[in-house]
């Protein structure tokens, strides 16, 4: 047997040897062996659908794989269960995150531990905390509510958190993804920084190459539940790595305008409401959607465009002010959406649209899948057209499913938000809201939906397109608005558009 590979400061490798992982007559994953050398910074690539997140749920012990071994440290484990994982030293970090937001920094690493006793002496944990911090490379601020925290520092915290409890093996699952590209590269740089130091391994899923070439050192390519290629990542180029994800060279997208900006569609004006915490107002004035424009917002996550998503699905109750569509007062009910021909996109959508234990084909059938009507016989025409409808939409906008029978929660999510595009695309479109619409999706997703949305700008929808993402705003939008501390803060058209000065005002700068 080898011997175990650790590094003097603790960081030690895994290994998956022929992993593999069938769900029923599907094969996610496929005989894959990867390597994750001590002190290594390794990242895992593939398309949405390709098995990422299977091998490392098979790693960490979420997943009895069917077939394979993983080795820690050089030697052979059971990984029967998430706690065996842990207990060996291995950690996971989440896009989202799983800290408590109100209590404080300090607090969440205390209750983080298995071993947290019911009655808690916090002096000495205090002492604790700050001699384990003070052995950090970077530190957050330990005394405030984790909600006051920028999403930068909560990222640094779930890291710290990791390493407090012991973990030094940790794998991050798109851990940028709700990030500024300067907290990206602040919290990537600490990460390489502890990787060098021999502290931690890593393994992260990401579908960035940037960050890839900017501070992994190796990397691995998933595609159809098989490793089709990897290597080190200085002798490979962002091209090698996209034609190992897709199997071919991907084909660049013609985004012509063929539209100009017809009549205004909908406009918010003197719109008054309370923000999720209750405590502030979002105030929305002079905003108007013309048929055929992208109307980019943008803006920094939590300056109120998720209440603003709120209020033009009629989530969230209006203080003042109304919203006006083709000249009429609009709230966003289910028959003024369907007189109107509005759809939506939301953020999250196998939670927000979707129903997530039927099948693909249902999903992809019925838009109103919440009304009582659906459990009705009588509102089905026929499972044969049911079949037939989802079977065209799945082809046409390249879904990945095991069959149109599946249920839409097992879709990778990049394959949920293009089922959930395909449905609210199809038929009479007048106004489609969306938000965050390629949120953790693969590039090829990513460029598949961006033309989706510039195929429907074209044909004279409506579309305003909430975005966290600055380069998907400055690449589709005609005009854009920016939200800070709930209002509209500034509008250009893209025409004269500024990264700079955009990026000024959502950093709230008047
Ligand atoms: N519990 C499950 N039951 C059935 N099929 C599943 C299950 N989990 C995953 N799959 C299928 O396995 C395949 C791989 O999924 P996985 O979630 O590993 O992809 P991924 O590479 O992480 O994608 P993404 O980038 O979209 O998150 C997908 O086709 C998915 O539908």
């Amino acid at each position: 047997m080898s011997r175990p590979a650790r590094t003097p400061h603790g960081a030690f490798s895994v290994e998956a040897i022929n992993m593999t992982m069938r769900f029923g007559d599907f094969t996610a994953l496929d005989d894959v062996s990867i390597k994750i050398e001590a002190g290594s910074f390794h990242a895992l690539l593939g398309e949405n659908g390709a098995g990422k997140s299977t091998i490392v749920k098979a790693i960490m012990g979420f997943y009895r794989a069917t077939a394979g071994t993983v080795l820690v440290a050089g030697r052979e484990v059971e990984m029967t269960d998430p706690k065996v994982a842990q207990g060996l030293g291995l950690g996971m970090v989440y896009q989202h995150f799983t800290l408590v937001p109100s209590l404080t920094a300090a607090e969440n690493l205390v209750i983080s531990r298995a071993d947290t006793p019911a009655v808690i002496n916090w002096k000495a944990e205090g002492a604790a905390i700050e001699a384990f911090m003070a052995r950090m490379p970077f530190s957050v601020p330990l005394d405030q509510p984790v909600n006051r925290l920028a999403a930068g520092e909560k990222q640094k915290l779930e890291i710290l958190k990791q390493l407090y409890l012991g973990h030094r093996f940790l794998i991050l699952d798109e851990p940028t993804s709700v990030l500024t590209p300067a907290e990206a590269d602040e919290v990537l740089g600490h990460v390489r920084a502890l990787t060098q130091a021999g502290e931690v391994t890593v393994l992260m899923i990401t579908h960035k190459f940037r960050e890839v070439t900017a501070f992994a050192d190796e990397l691995t390519v998933l595609r159809r539940g098989k490793r089709v290629g990897g290597g080190k990542v200085s002798d490979l180029t962002p091209a090698d790595m996209a034609s190992m994800m897709m199997g071919e060279a991907p084909k660049p997208s013609n985004r012509q305008r063929t539209v100009t900006a017809g009549k205004v569609v909908l406009q918010i004006d003197g719109v008054r409401a309370l923000d999720r915490s209750g405590l502030k107002t979002i105030a929305i004035d002079g905003v108007s959607l013309r048929a055929g424009e992208i109307l980019g917002v943008a803006g920094v996550s939590g300056n109120g465009q998720m209440e603003l998503m709120e209020i033009l699905t009629g989530q969230r109750q209006l203080s003042s002010g109304k919203i006006i569509l083709n000249g009429t007062t609009y709230t966003a009910t289910r028959t003024e959406a369907k007189q109107h021909k509005v759809r939506y996109l939301p953020e999250e959508p196998l939670r927000n649209a979707c129903a997530p234990r039927m099948s693909v084909a249902e999903n992809l059938a019925f838009r109103s899948f919440d009304e009582t009507d659906l459990a009705k016989p009588a509102f089905w025409k026929s499972n044969s057209a049911i079949a037939r409808n989802a079977a065209a939409l799945i082809a046409a906008f390249n879904v990945k499913t095991s069959s149109l029978a599946a249920r839409i929660s097992s879709l990778s999510g990049g394959n949920v938000q293009r089922a959930v595009l395909a449905r609210e695309l199809t038929g009479d479109v007048e106004v489609l809201i969306v938000s965050n619409p390629c949120f953790g999706l693969d590039f090829a997703a990513v460029s598949a939906i961006r033309d989706r949305l510039v195929e429907a700008r074209n044909r004279g929808v409506a579309i305003l397109l909430i975005s966290e993402d600055l380069d998907e705003i400055m690449e589709l939008s005609d005009r854009i608005i920016v939200m800070s501390e709930g209002q509209i803060a500034f509008e250009t058209p893209i025409a004269t558009a500024n990264v700079a000065e955009i990026g000024h005002h959502m950093a709230g700068h008047a």
